[in-house]
């Protein structure tokens, strides 16, 4: 028996593959970013073919590293940055446009429409969604009205779409030359074209963005015994492995977080932030701003649902502290920046660049930097971008709590941001509640190896998973109720203050 599993985890800014040994310990790994693609303001694309030509050498690198061969691996999961969309002829393999990337705000008057039409109810309730930029269904929908040809060659099935995860799993099964046209139920429950309940793309749901049928990937489980396909012996690993595991980065997180059990939730800091509450397999609808969406299917086993807490610009504030205020080089420096002082100074910092996503939903707000006076340094604003984290979590952790009733005992992290302990230790004290860091803090991967690993009984149930799972770290609460009741008060002020800046007709 193969004693490894991979993951590639395909990403916002990188790509990594990862390969995981039994007890879940990362035995080796390899990253490469690619470049972020910025044509105007609000619009973000990536190179489909760059994510490709990434991917394939990620994994020859980590592999060669430790003289692995595919027969080394039990099976092969894919976790990806989601929503994202990429739209490709079958014929030729080549991409129509850029991949549209999440965070790209171009469909904000097709997001807009929707509610003035009457259809955003209906995508709320069938695919657990409010009607945003974020999602894929208003991103096909520009690509067909806006790509040359694209419309026709959809309708005659030539044109096909997929998240990024579909991208590689076409083109590591064979791409032009036989590859399969698959996602994963947590992939497609965030188009707004699935329906939650059937997990099936939905014809209504289809109309409201006039997108062909034929255009789709076939949905199946996140952890597959019967499979994604199989990575083709001419591909990155040399050999053929079998592809079992798919799911969305956040859904992937959650597993590699072991919440299985209803009422467990994971925070992920990365570019933004992604908090994900395991409901069970019930759909628990939002009525304070959260998702609805899939956490995983592992076989035929019915899907386990989630709320989540989608926050667009959390990590990528504190790039932004380097790259335009450049008051920080680097981003670990954030730290030391907001330790020169004791606390904000007063200053609050709403970092509403792409809107407000969770849970104000808002693509009316722009950011802004509210409370400052004479005294304030740039110690007080890298201060304010850690606590600007923290408190949006907070907002999230609050709408969750009304939606489900779970009051947390411990919030699990994990991300990039997670390496600042005086953010983590902030988020502690922002939430009264304890903050832990597992010791793999690669869970978005490691989620994707436990979906493919399962699959092939590499892993035999999900306690064996549970068993693997060891904290590194813990931060708990220091402030008072009265500071952080005041300090949330004056924060939620601040939200206020970014509502409604800007027109989006
Ligand atoms: N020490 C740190 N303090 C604060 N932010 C950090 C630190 N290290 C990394 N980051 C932030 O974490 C993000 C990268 O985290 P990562 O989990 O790799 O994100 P993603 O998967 O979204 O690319 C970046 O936005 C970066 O600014
Ligand atoms: O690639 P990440 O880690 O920034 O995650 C992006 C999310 O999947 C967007 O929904």
């Amino acid at each position: 028996m193969a004693d490894f599993v991979g993951a590639i985890d395909q990403g916002t800014t990188s790509t990594r593959f990862m390969i995981f040994d039994h007890g879940g310990n990362e035995v080796g790994r390899h990253q490469l970013e690619h470049e972020q693609i910025l044509p105007q303001a609000g619009w973000v694309e990536h190179n489909p073919i760059e994510i490709w030509e990434r991917t394939v050498a990620v994994a020859r690198t980590a592999m060669g590293k430790l003289n692995l061969g595919a027969t080394d691996l039990a099976a092969l999961g894919i976790t990806n940055q989601r929503e994202t969309t990429v739209v490709w002829d079958r014929r030729t393999g080549r991409p129509y446009y850029n991949a549209i990337v999440w965070q790209d705000t171009r469909t904000d008057r097709i997001a807009s429409a929707l509610d003035r039409e009457g259809k955003g109810d209906v995508i709320r309730q069938k695919a657990g969604l409010p009607p945003a930029t974020y999602f894929s269904g208003g991103k096909i929908q520009w690509i067909l009205e806006n790509v040359d040809g694209v419309r026709e060659a959809a309708e005659r099935g030539d044109a096909i779409f997929g998240n990024t995860d579909s991208w590689l799993l076409w083109n590591l099964t064979g791409g032009v030359d036989g590859g399969r046209h698959v996602t994963d139920v947590t992939n497609a429950s965030r188009t707004m074209l699935m329906n939650l309940e059937t997990l099936q793309w939905d014809d209504e749901l289809l109309s409201f963005f006039d997108i062909p049928r034929a255009m789709l990937p076939e949905i199946r489980p996140s952890s597959d015994p019967s499979g994604y396909g199989v990575c083709r012996v001419s591909g990155p690993l040399g050999g053929e492995v079998s592809i079992t595991g798919d799911l969305g980065d956040q859904q992937a997180a959650t597993v590699g977080q072991v919440c299985f059990n209803v009422g467990e939730a994971k925070n992920t800091y990365g570019t933004g932030n992604f908090m994900l509450l395991n409901t069970g397999t019930e759909l628990v609808r939002s009525s304070n701003g959260l998702l609805t969406t899939v956490a995983y299917q592992l076989g035929d086993a019915a899907p386990v649902y989630a709320l989540e807490g989608s926050i667009a610009v959390t990590g990528s504030a504190v790039q932004w502290l380097r790259d335009q205020l450049r008051i920080i080089g680097n981003a670990a420096e954030s730290e030391s920046l907001a330790a020169q002082v004791e606390d904000n100074g007063g200053v609050y910092f709403v970092p509403a660049f792409s809107g407000l996503f969770a849970p104000y939903w808002r693509s009316d707000a722009r950011g802004a930097i509210v409370g400052l006076s004479r005294y304030n340094t740039n110690a007080h604003i890298a201060r304010a971008t850690l606590e600007s984290i923290c408190y949006q979590s907070r907002d999230v952790v609050e709408a969750m709590r009304e939606d489900s009733g779970v009051t947390l005992d411990v919030l699990k992290v994990d991300g990039g941001v997670t390496a600042n302990n005086l953010c983590m230790q902030l988020q502690a004290d922002v939430l009264g509640v304890p903050v832990s860091r597992p010791v793999v803090a690669e869970t978005t991967a490691l989620g994707a190896a436990y979906a493919a690993g399962l699959a092939v009984g590499f892993w035999k149930d999900v306690n064996e998973l549970r068993a693997n799972w060891n904290e590194s770290q813990r931060w708990t609460p220091n402030w008072d109720a009265e500071q952080r009741e005041s300090g949330y008060g004056r924060w939620k002020k601040a939200v206020e203050r970014t509502l409604g800046w800007v027109d989006v007709g």
